[in-house]
């Protein structure tokens, strides 16, 4: 596994954002493990992980794109913060855009966006912390393709769960590409998570250790990928 990837999972887990136990999922899912974006909270663990997402996008995607579009909540950070890296990493001025889970009906920004507002002919890459059933692609795609003639570039994720998307067969993210047409990507899989801190010392702790990992695989018997 490359070294970046690594570094990743240790800022995952350093941040306290990887946790082990038992969560109810947006899908309804109940996992052993969930990827909790909203725990990056200061200014050098958000500096960092903008970093990370702007080059896993240029490395993916490239620079010729206007506007990197985040879904409520967790997205809207997200974008944020990759929008800064982009421009101090790579010199090239990217918009954020992230729609509001309530409309709003009052101000000189009303509707159901924020930050910048998309336009005819913008080239957009979705930002996300985790796909796990593409429901919320589901949702948001309509919504940015609604709001002007735009193009969707990719999707990144920080995390690929690796489980099935709705159609019960194929994993969400390729069932994201197939249904939409537009790449999709992660900085890391759950199966490099599994084996960089699998019955490995890490800080002085095994994080996974053998009753997670089968608690882990119990729940990819039933959500795993096909
Ligand atoms: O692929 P899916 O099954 O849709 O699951 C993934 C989505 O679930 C979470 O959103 P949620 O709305 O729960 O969280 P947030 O409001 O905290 O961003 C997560 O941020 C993804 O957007
Ligand atoms: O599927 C979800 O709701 C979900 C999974 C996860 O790992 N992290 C998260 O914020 N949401």
């Amino acid at each position: 596994m490359e070294q970046y990837k690594q570094e990743f999972i240790e800022f995952m887990v350093d941040s306290e954002v990887l946790k082990f136990g038992e969560f109810t999922l947006k899908s309804g899912r109940k996992s052993p493990f969930f990827m909790n974006a909203g725990g990056y909270v200061t200014g050098s663990q958000l500096k960092k992980l903008g970093e990370y997402y702007a080059h896993a996008i240029h490395d993916k995607y490239g620079d010729d794109f206007d506007v990197l579009f985040g879904p409520a909540y967790k997205g809207i950070p997200l974008s944020v913060v990759t929008a800064i890296a982009f421009s101090e990493l790579y010199g090239k001025e990217i918009r954020y855009c992230s729609d509001r889970k309530e409309e709003k009906d009052h101000g000189a920004d009303k509707g159901s966006f924020l930050g910048s507002k998309l336009k005819d002919g913008d080239r957009v890459v979705m930002i996300e912390d985790v796909t796990t059933s593409g429901k919320s692609m589901e949702e948001t795609v309509p919504k940015v393709k609604g709001a002007a003639d735009v193009e969707i570039v990719g999707l990144m994720v920080s995390l690929d769960r690796m489980e099935v998307g709705k159609g019960g067969v194929k994993c969400a993210l390729d069932e994201v590409h197939d249904l939409y047409g537009f790449e999709t990507n992660a900085i890391v899989t759950m199966k490099e998570v599994i084996e960089h801190l699998y019955n490995k010392e890490y800080k002085g702790k095994v994080i996974i250790d053998d009753t997670l990992k089968a608690a882990i695989d119990a729940y990819y018997e039933q959500y795993g990928a096909k």
